[in-house]
């Protein structure tokens, strides 16, 4: 019979440390087994607009996911085929033109702020975490990340946060917390929250 494949679904602020606790947990796991994807990864193409139009896209609202998308990616995976996962590109607000491709595996993770919004997508998470991270900590986490990492500067970080990152946080992805199976306070370093889950995962796999 075919092994089931367990899906994960880590959700919660931008920069409030899903990545990081989807990394850790890709670590107690034989690497062959286990897979990341990010939600960030179905954000819609963009390639019809002008650079000036990408910078003013609300990027915290589901309407700007491909979730259909996404959601027939994990289907292929569970039903153990191979999938193309698009390569995203913040500098350039869009997709580039590349593909990673990502084989079946006995556990998928996937992380992004609006995994849980859509009824649809959160029922095809066998285990539902969200990350509980004062949105202060978020904040400076994010301003630090997206100057060094994403191409942006402070004024930039700062607007988008106040125009829409914070208003989608309260009006999208904090209200979806309620559809979660565990609230993992501290962090992706919560050694105990990552304890509990290796074991709960180990227990779906065997
Ligand atoms: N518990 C933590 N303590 C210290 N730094 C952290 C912690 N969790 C995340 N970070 C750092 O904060 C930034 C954002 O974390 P990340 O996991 O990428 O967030 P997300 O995936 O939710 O956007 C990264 O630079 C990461 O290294
Ligand atoms: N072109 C883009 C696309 C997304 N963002 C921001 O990324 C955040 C989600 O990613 P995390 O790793 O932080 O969870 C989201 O809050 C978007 O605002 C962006 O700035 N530019």
């Amino acid at each position: 019979m075919p092994q089931k494949t367990i899906i994960v679904g880590i959700a919660g602020a931008s920069a409030s440390g899903k990545s990081l606790l989807a990394e850790t947990l890709i670590k107690e796991f034989p690497s062959e087994h286990v897979c990341m994807i990010s939600e960030d990864s179905y954000y819609k193409d963009q390639s019809h607009l002008s650079m000036e139009e990408r910078v003013k896209t609300n990027y915290d609202h589901p309407e700007s996911m491909d979730h259909a998308l996404l959601l027939k990616h994990l289907n292929m995976l569970k039903e153990g085929q191979t999938i193309e996962v698009p390569e995203y590109d913040y500098s350039i607000h869009n997709r580039t033109n590349n593909t990673r491709r990502v084989e079946p595996a006995r556990v998928v993770i996937y992380e992004g702020i609006l995994l849980f919004v859509d009824p649809a997508l959160r029922e095809a998470f066998d285990l539902r975490f969200y990350m509980d991270t004062p949105l202060d900590i978020c904040l400076t986490r994010r301003l630090q990340r997206d100057i060094i990492s994403r191409g942006r500067d402070m004024e930039s970080v700062i607007n988008q946060y106040m125009e829409t990152v914070r208003p989608m946080f309260l009006q999208f992805i904090e209200p979806a917390r309620q559809h979660a199976d565990l609230i993992i306070p501290r962090g992706g370093k919560n050694q105990i929250a990552i304890d509990l889950i290796k074991t709960k995962i180990h227990s779906l796999v065997n």
